[in-house]
């Protein structure tokens, strides 16, 4: 809710519009989602070229997705850290280092699943599994 607006909730095309404009916000601030983004691009490109099965796609764009959205809450975590501790603070810096901590434990864990899924297609294809 909008502190201030009458009505409880946006419409829905203005809540789409609201993620929009917090994605580009991101995306011009975070130099990791860009990297991110380019990440997934690799991906699709590298799934391609081993003839992913549907399955396999489907990890990988849930991998995708599940990584782009955790640096995305990480960027809101940090910008809402900022916002109530301005200062320097041991709790401001314990909760980013948490925050960046969770993203990291999903991007070694999706690097786990992509080495799986790439190298098991790359075998297949090189007809050794
Ligand atoms: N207000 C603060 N008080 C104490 N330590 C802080 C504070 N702000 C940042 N830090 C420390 O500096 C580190 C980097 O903070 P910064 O805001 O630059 O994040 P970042 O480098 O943009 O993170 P990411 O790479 O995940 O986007 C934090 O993880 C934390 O350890």
């Amino acid at each position: 809710m909008i502190p201030g607006r009458k009505s409880n909730h946006p419409s829905f095309r203005r809540s789409f519009l609201f993620a929009l404009q917090g994605f580009r916000t991101a995306f011009s601030l975070e130099r990791n989602i860009k990297v991110m983004l380019a990440g997934g691009l690799v991906a699709v490109i590298a799934g391609f070229a081993l003839r992913l099965d549907p399955v396999s796609w489907g990890v990988i764009f849930l991998c995708c997705g599940s990584v782009l959205s955790m640096e995305l809450i990480n960027t809101a975590i940090e910008t809402v850290v900022d916002l109530v501790s301005p200062e320097f603070h041991p709790l401001a810096g314990r909760a980013k280092d948490i925050a960046a901590a969770a993203s990291w434990v999903l991007c070694i864990l999706v690097a786990g699943a992509g080495l799986v899924i790439y190298g098991y297609a790359l075998f297949r294809l090189l007809g050794l599994a």
